[in-house]
Parts: C-alpha cells; sequence; structure tokens
C-alpha cells in the first residue's frame, strides 16, 4: 500500500500536470479563434485589395488576448496557405458548414500538418483529427508531384526575407524622461539608443516585441515608427496653439502633438479615438470631408496635421505583405495602377484640398 503522503503528493503533481495541460489546450484552442478572425480580415481585405490594416496592426489590436501565439499562427497559416489549400482541395472534406469556418479550418490544419497540434480540443480539431491519414497522404502526393522531398521546399516562395531593421519607441515626455525609459529598459538588458535627429525617440534592435511592455501599457512610451515620428515635429506647434489632427486615429501623432505643446493649448481630432489619455484632445466623431472648416470651432485653428490613408507600399515588408495570397499572384506589382490605390490617391487629394480651405492665421 502507498505511503498516504506520498499518494497525496502523487495527486498534486497529476493535479498540476493536467491543470497545466488544461491551461495550454485552452490557450491553443483560443489563439486559433483569434488567429482565424484576424486570418478572415486580411483575407478579405485583400480579396477586396482595400485600404488595409496591416496584419500587424490588427494582431495588436486591443481585441486579442493572446498577440504572440496569434500573430505566429497567423503569418505561419498564411506562408503554408498556398499548400493547405491545395491539401483540402485533393481531399475534399469540406462541406458547406466547415467552408463557412474555412480561416478557422486553415490555422487548424495548418497546426496538424506543419505545427505543434497542441491540444486537439473544438469540433474543428476533432473534424481534421480524424481526416489526419487522408490529408498527410494528400499532402506527401503534392510533395511527390512537385519533386519536392521536404515540406520545407515547397513553402519557399512565401519565404521573402524581410530586411532587419530597427525598431522604434517614442517617449510621451508628458509623463517620462528618456534617462528614466533607458534604465527601465536597461533592467531587462533591451538596449537602446537616442535617435540622432528626433530626441524623444530611442531605436532598439529588431525582433525585440515590446507590446506588452509596462512601458506602453501605462502610456509612457509608444511603438511609434521614426518617419512617423518626424510629422509632429515638423509642424512644430507652439504651446497654447490650437491644432486640428485631420485623420487623426488610432492617435499617435495625436498624442505627440500633445506633447510637443507640453500639454497646453488644444487639439480636435477628427475621426474616432478609441481612448485619448490627453485633457487638452476634443474628438469630433466622423469624417474629416464632412467638417465645416469655416465654422467658429476652427477660427483660430493656427495649424492642420492631415495624416490620410496610403497604400503602405513603402512599408510593404514590414507589413508583411508578401504573406498575404495577392502577394502570390503577382498581383501587388500592378499595385499603383491598382483602384485601390486610384482611390486613396483621390481621397488624399480631396483631404488636402478640404484642409487648405479652412483659414489659418498668417
Ligand atoms: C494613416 S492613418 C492616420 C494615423 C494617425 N495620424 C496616427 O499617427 O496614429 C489614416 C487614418 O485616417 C482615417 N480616415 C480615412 N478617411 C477619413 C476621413 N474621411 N475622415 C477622417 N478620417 C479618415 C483612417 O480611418 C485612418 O485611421
Amino acid at each position: 500500500m502507498a505511503h498516504p503522503t506520498s499518494s497525496k503528493k502523487g495527486n498534486v503533481a497529476r493535479n498540476h500536470r493536467i491543470s497545466s495541460r488544461n491551461g495550454a489546450e485552452r490557450s491553443a484552442y483560443f489563439a486559433r479563434r483569434e488567429a482565424a478572425g484576424v486570418l478572415r480580415r486580411v483575407i478579405q481585405d485583400d480579396a477586396a485589395r482595400r485600404a488595409t490594416a496591416s496584419i500587424k496592426s490588427l494582431v495588436y489590436s486591443p481585441s486579442v488576448r493572446n498577440k504572440k501565439a496569434t500573430f505566429a499562427l497567423v503569418c505561419q497559416t498564411l506562408k503554408c496557405l498556398p499548400v493547405i489549400k491545395d491539401v483540402l482541395v485533393a481531399t475534399q472534406i469540406l462541406n458547406n458548414k466547415w467552408k463557412k469556418q474555412a480561416e478557422l479550418v486553415y490555422v487548424t490544419l495548418y497546426d496538424i500538418l506543419f505545427g505543434q497540434e497542441i491540444a486537439m480540443t473544438g469540433a474543428v480539431e476533432k473534424f481534421l483529427t480524424l481526416h489526419k491519414n487522408k490529408l498527410e497522404y494528400a499532402l506527401a502526393k503534392i510533395c511527390a508531384k512537385r519533386k519536392v522531398k521536404k515540406i520545407e521546399d515547397l513553402l519557399q516562395n512565401n519565404c521573402v526575407p524581410v530586411a532587419c531593421k530597427p525598431r522604434y519607441i517614442r517617449i510621451n515626455t508628458l509623463k517620462v524622461d528618456a534617462e528614466v525609459v533607458m534604465q527601465e529598459l536597461g533592467k531587462t538588458n533591451i538596449m537602446v539608443s537616442r535617435d540622432d535627429i528626433i530626441p524623444e525617440v530611442l531605436s532598439l534592435a529588431s525582433g525585440i516585441d515590446l507590446h506588452d511592455h509596462p512601458l506602453v501599457c501605462n502610456g509612457s512610451i509608444f511603438l511609434q515608427g521614426k518617419a512617423s515620428s518626424m510629422v509632429a515635429v515638423a509642424l512644430n506647434p507652439i504651446p497654447g496653439w490650437k491644432v486640428l489632427d485631420a485623420c487623426a486615429a488610432p492617435g499617435n501623432k495625436t498624442a505627440h502633438l500633445a506633447a510637443l505643446m507640453k500639454g497646453q493649448g488644444k487639439i480636435i481630432a477628427s475621426n474616432s479615438l478609441s481612448s485619448t489619455r490627453y485633457k487638452d484632445v476634443d474628438v469630433m466623431h466622423g469624417d474629416f470631408l464632412d467638417i465645416n472648416t469655416t465654422a467658429p470651432l476652427f477660427k483660430e485653428v493656427h495649424a492642420i496635421l492631415l495624416d490620410p490613408s496610403c497604400s503602405g507600399s513603402g512599408i510593404s515588408a514590414e507589413r508583411l505583405d508578401h504573406l498575404l495570397p495577392s502577394y502570390e499572384k503577382g498581383e501587388d506589382a500592378d499595385a499603383c495602377k491598382s483602384d485601390r490605390v486610384k482611390k486613396l490617391a483621390a481621397f488624399q487629394t480631396k483631404a488636402l484640398l478640404h484642409a487648405l480651405s479652412c483659414k489659418l492665421p498668417q
């Protein structure tokens, strides 16, 4: 008979194993669903060639809880998507019910064929696991047909190397100064250096993910690129000014303006900012083009910051556009002639003319 204490210890260890397995299962289950939600938006926007939010901005939106796992799953599934689709066509296992959940099927099949296959709980997971042999056989046949020995060779097309560029953070000088931020980051061995042009900007090595860092969460630093951080600096607002931020969301430049104005003055931010922490920012929900710039509110506007939607073509590698289905079809080559870019250019012209219709003091 086992000693009562040792059997108690055994139970504790087993319970601990079960609860950590349950925890891993739960987070894998939710990560696949969060990834499927992001993937659906990415694929739909890409198909419609809309001015899309990038994969990163979708993953790092507040609604996604498990950001790291979701980001990895979305990127990996997109890399493997052409092969995943071929496997599904070859096996013909999807009826209309599963086709309605296509993105969750893609993410789960990625996990089964190429990923970690952690904890296959959930209806889609069980359905695909039931057909696992058939799916693996179809994959092996595709490899044989394309005369590749390894699965990685099938996926090579989608592996465009992304140049390792430094990352940037902008310090919220209303809350904290550069030395404090450098010290705080240094405590966790994150080395940063001062930017040579913008004093409130620090650069750090690529690959360092600060999305969940307390300094980001409490608004002391912003994950903002160097080019984006130059705009408010170039406007050079003086404390006490009234500034119209015409296409403000998500509000990085609004926050930068507020900091440069040292919290003195007024910013009118057009279009929804989900949250603004600054007392001197008035948010005007709605379309900038509908704003009557001759209204009394705009009488004493000293400057306008206009940052309308753009194609993002200059940052396509950072946006991970090479992972999108349209890139594979070579449609990006025609990007500058596409309807999407023409629409964006037309909007930018309208927005610029509308901004210029606002009479600013000399
Ligand atoms: C390039 S982003 C602006 C980024 C922002 N300035 C920042 O630094 O965080 C362009 C923004 O313009 C918004 N937008 C597009 N059309 C608009 C319109 N007609 N009126 C107001 N905002 C518009 C988009 O929703 C998007 O949030």
